[in-house]
């Protein structure tokens, strides 16, 4: 389900270290649209995603959600947002119950909203059984999977996903697929982070490479089922090629 415009990304650039990690990014994303985001190590992935999930204040432009400015304005993002960072933070003494209540109060639900969205989303992330687990004692799998829920438990506008599926099995990749579309069919847009170009071939609507911090390829995927043309517009801009 396309619903327009949902985030608009205006010139955003950041240094660190003394070096431009992200340079004059710009690109709108639509709602039900899911946007594969590539490029080689250190091409300024997490930078952005940081940056687009409100953790990270851009040095220069603007992003604007659903037609606010969020670096403003940095609540909105809490809300609107869900963000599954490359290592989920958690707290080893909380249990997954713990967890999901707690993130879906921070987003501003009432207790027994709360109680209900945790019990939700655990259903659906198969964390139903482990809900009286403590954090610190799951396996890396199912810490995966709580990084997801604590994610999704708001039922965000915008979704982040970075590497969502490190540690998953084979079985939980494809919950993890049908789910990222779901969240899309709802009306959501994703942005999924990942170095598995057969991931986002296999989800993802659209792909944005990033190299040395800058966009160098934005455009629809669209009839690339064995994935062969992405690998080949990769590597090109990978290797200065495409540049
Ligand atoms: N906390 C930090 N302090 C200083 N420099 C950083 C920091 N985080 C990232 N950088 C630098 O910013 C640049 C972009 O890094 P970033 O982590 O955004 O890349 P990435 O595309 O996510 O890489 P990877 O695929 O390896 O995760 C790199 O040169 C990196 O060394």
């Amino acid at each position: 389900m396309n619903q327009g415009v949902l985030l608009n990304v205006e010139g955003v650039s950041r240094r660190r270290a003394g070096r431009a990690a992200v340079n004059e990014l710009s690109f709108t994303l639509n709602g039900g649209e899911v946007l594969g985001l590539l490029g080689v190590n250190g091409a300024g992935k997490s930078t952005t995603l940081s940056m687009l999930s409100g953790a990270l204040r851009p040095d220069r432009g603007r992003i604007f959600l659903g037609g606010d400015d969020f670096v403003a304005h940095p609540a909105i993002a809490r809300r609107m947002i869900g963000w599954l960072p490359e290592n989920a933070p958690l707290w080893p003494e909380l249990s997954v119950e713990e967890h999901l209540v707690a993130f879906s109060r921070l987003r501003g639900a009432t207790r027994p909203a709360a109680r209900r969205a945790a019990e939700a989303i655990a259903g659906r992330l198969q964390l139903g059984d482990l809900r009286r687990r403590l954090a610190g004692v799951l396996s890396q799998g199912q810490r995966q999977r709580l990084g997801l829920a604590c994610a999704l438990v708001h039922e965000p506008a915008l979704v982040i996903l970075d590497e969502p599926a490190n540690a998953l099995d084979p079985v939980q990749v494809g919950e993890l697929r049908k789910l990222i579309r779901e969240r899309a069919a709802a009306g959501a847009a994703v942005i999924l982070s990942t170095h598995v170009l057969a991931e986002v071939v296999a989800v993802c609507d659209r792909v944005v490479i990033l190299h040395e911090g800058r966009l160098r390829h934005d455009a629809p995927l669209r009839g690339d089922e064995g994935g062969a043309a992405l690998e080949a517009t990769f590597f090109a801009v990978a290797t200065g090629a495409a540049a």
